[in-house]
């Protein structure tokens, strides 16, 4: 069906978890309950910090054969990246919108890549930016923090871009990322989020399998009230 509802998935950041124990972590989520691994790589120029690219990915590959990499590029031109990180094994390339001149091109270049696309927001861009490119991407990732560092507040705000585009666009995986936990999943959820990065509040829980689960839950009965609500 079009217009089908898309799944709930849930894949935590690993930025703020121990990144020397980097395979480990990602399997530690893997074993939680995580659907996906949200990798955010910063270039210390898009965002005034640094994380890792695609040769680390490369290494983390085959400890984790059937992960799914749902690549957060916070990068300037995003373009430079895509064969690299698509021979490294990533599945979703997110790139931000912010980054590049010619996101039809750059979509285009992804997908025959063997990628899914992935738009960004950053808080301060209108959603209604990416509306003319809605047929060239599979996921938009709107923003609830600042890119940059994990751990800061979640932006409530931003849930009126969620709103507009699952009123929009039924079947969209849209992805929020940015201070989500236990205490502000329900404004995702009820916005119209589907697919949840969590970093800091799942890496460090005492219980990340637990934290998992009632992210889970709360978007998937957010799911089924707006199925019976049609
Ligand atoms: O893209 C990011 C930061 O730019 C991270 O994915 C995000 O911050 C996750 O961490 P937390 O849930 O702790 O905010
Ligand atoms: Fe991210």
């Amino acid at each position: 069906m079009a217009d089908q509802h898309p799944h709930c998935k849930i894949g935590p950041s690993i930025l703020c978890s121990d990144l020397s124990r980097l395979a480990d972590e990602c399997q530690r989520m893997m074993d939680s309950g995580a659907d996906y691994l949200h990798l955010d790589v910063m270039d210390g120029h898009f965002v005034p910090n640094l994380t890792f690219g695609h040769p680390i990915v490369k290494c983390l590959r085959p400890k984790l054969p059937d992960a799914y990499f749902d690549m957060h590029m916070m990068v300037s031109n995003p373009e430079k990246w895509v064969e690299n990180m698509a021979d490294a094994g990533a599945n979703q390339y997110t790139f931000h919108m912010e980054a590049t001149q010619d996101v039809p091109t750059l979509c285009r270049k992804i997908k025959e890549a063997g990628m899914r696309v992935g738009v960004a927001l950053k808080p301060g861009t209108p959603v209604e930016t990416i509306l003319p490119y809605s047929d060239l991407f599979d996921v938009v990732l709107i923003m609830t923090v600042e890119p940059g560092f994990g751990g800061q507040s979640f932006m409530q705000d931003m849930m009126s871009k969620v709103q507009l585009l699952r009123t929009k666009f039924p079947s969209m995986d849209i992805e929020v990322d940015g201070g989500v936990s236990p205490s502000t999943i329900d404004a995702c959820a009820e916005a119209g989020a589907n697919m949840i990065v969590s970093g800091t509040a799942v890496t460090g829980a005492q219980d990340p399998a637990h934290v998992i689960k009632c992210l889970r839950s709360a978007v998937e009965n957010a799911i089924s009230k707006s199925q019976l609500e049609r």
